[in-house]
């Protein structure tokens, strides 16, 4: 069996590699930086060390990697006579990806199972999202094409962070993991993915996953930074940043609960969970790399404004969660292109106009005046 992978970084390396290599796949990574990809082509192996309570070392071996911009060619080639597609890149970069499955798509010999993409991104409907570029590449193709793949979304939740100078390909990851993938579109030939679980409706957990997990994790980064805290962990030992994500993730809750009916108790217990996950004092993740592309967080659909758009239309309060965007406005970084484009936008453009092409508001909306407002209090 073959799973090709686009996105050697962080969580491909520190948890979708590693759960497809001891699925018994051979993996094939493909990435666009050079140097990544010559570290792991050298490798014979490498450790995953789990750090924390009940962490231990997990070796990864039998893989290879491709430049996917130096080679298109070759990642077409793997991909036809691959099982399994895997994408961890980031959302935006999605459109980069879909003209390599579209050439491995068009190479792929009829009689082959269906392929099994999986875009393993931090996004509601990633996969969706992949497909439909690769759609609109394929053109009059599509038909053709698309008989020869299946497209799953997925929840992928393990914290990976930024890996120390030095580790070369080996990555630092947290004990804990899960992954649902929607289970509708294998038609029972499922991948071979220990430790994943199938479910037929993916929203609740997606939704879950990313206005919990990811929600309390942007509040913990904006709230902390802007008390000068570092690193993540630090940031939940101040007693105030705490209060402000304890506060945030009860309105995700609660929110959780109406929409999706997930019991009042499981929620609690859910949040309990993930905060002792930030507090991992081993873990060295940074506000820097959590709260890293504020203008994707911030948007319509993302961990901020989507939940509190829910949340409002419900009655329900949104204190917290604009509290947080307001930390968010206030965020600033030298390695993160868009918190440098944030800021400038901030002071090129006017409250209504930063408010609707940020965050997708409109004049008119529940929420739009009181993000104006914070929005034109930070400009001020
Ligand atoms: N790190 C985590 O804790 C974590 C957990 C769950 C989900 N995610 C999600 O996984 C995705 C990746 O996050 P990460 O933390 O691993 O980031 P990362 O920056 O460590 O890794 C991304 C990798 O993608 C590569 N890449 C960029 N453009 C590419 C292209 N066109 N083709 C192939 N590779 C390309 C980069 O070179 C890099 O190696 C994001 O969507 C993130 O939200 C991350
Ligand atoms: O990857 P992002 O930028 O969408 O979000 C940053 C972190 O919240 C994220 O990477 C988490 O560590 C991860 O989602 C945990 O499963």
């Amino acid at each position: 069996m073959k799973a090709v992978h686009f996105g050697a970084g962080n969580i491909g390396r520190g948890f979708v590699g590693t759960l497809l290599h001891e699925g018994g796949y051979d993996l094939v990574f493909s990435d666009v930086a050079a140097p990544l990809v010559d570290a792991l082509s050298a490798a014979e192996s490498y450790t995953v060390h789990e750090v924390g309570e009940g962490g231990q070392d997990r070796v990864v071996s039998n893989f290879s990697a491709v430049n996917s911009a130096e080679d298109p060619a070759a990642v077409a080639e793997e991909i036809s006579s691959a099982d399994v597609v895997t994408t961890a890149v980031g959302p935006t970069i999605l459109k980069f990806i879909a003209p390599h499955i579209v050439a491995g798509l068009r190479l792929r010999p009829d009689q082959s199972a269906p392929l099994q993409v999986m875009a393993c991104e931090n996004a509601l409907g990633a996969t969706d999202t992949l497909r439909g570029h690769m759609q609109e590449l394929a053109g009059d193709q599509w038909p053709v094409l698309a008989a020869r793949a299946v497209f799953a979304n997925t929840a992928v939740d393990r914290i990976v962070p930024g890996q120390p100078e030095g580790a070369g390909v080996d990555v630092t990851v947290e004990p804990f993991y899960e992954w649902a993938i929607e289970s509708g579109p294998f038609a029972g030939e499922r991948p071979n993915i220990p430790g994943a679980h199938f479910v037929e409706d993916l929203g609740p957990f997606i939704e879950r996953k990313l206005f919990t997990v990811n929600t309390g994790h942007a509040t913990a980064a904006y709230l902390g930074a802007a008390a000068g805290r570092q690193k993540i962990a630090e940031a939940l030992a101040d007693d105030e940043v705490f209060a402000g994500v304890s506060a945030t993730l009860e309105e995700t809750s609660a929110l959780l609960v109406a929409k999706h009916g997930f019991e009042v108790e499981d929620m609690a217990a859910y949040r309990r969970t993930i905060l002792e996950r930030f507090r991992n004092p081993e873990l060295p993740d940074t506000v820097q790399r959590v709260g890293r592309q504020p203008l994707r967080k911030l948007s319509r659909h993302e961990r901020l404004i989507g939940p509190a758009v829910e949340a409002a239309e419900r009655g329900l309060s949104v204190d917290g969660l604009l509290s947080t965007v307001e930390a968010a406005l206030a965020f600033s970084s030298d390695e993160d292109e868009q918190t440098q484009q944030m800021q400038k936008m901030l002071r090129e453009l006017d409250a209504a106009a930063f408010t609707t092409e940020v965050t997708g508001l409109q004049p008119g909306d529940p929420l739009f005046d009181r993000v104006q407002q914070i929005v034109a209090a930070r400009q001020s």
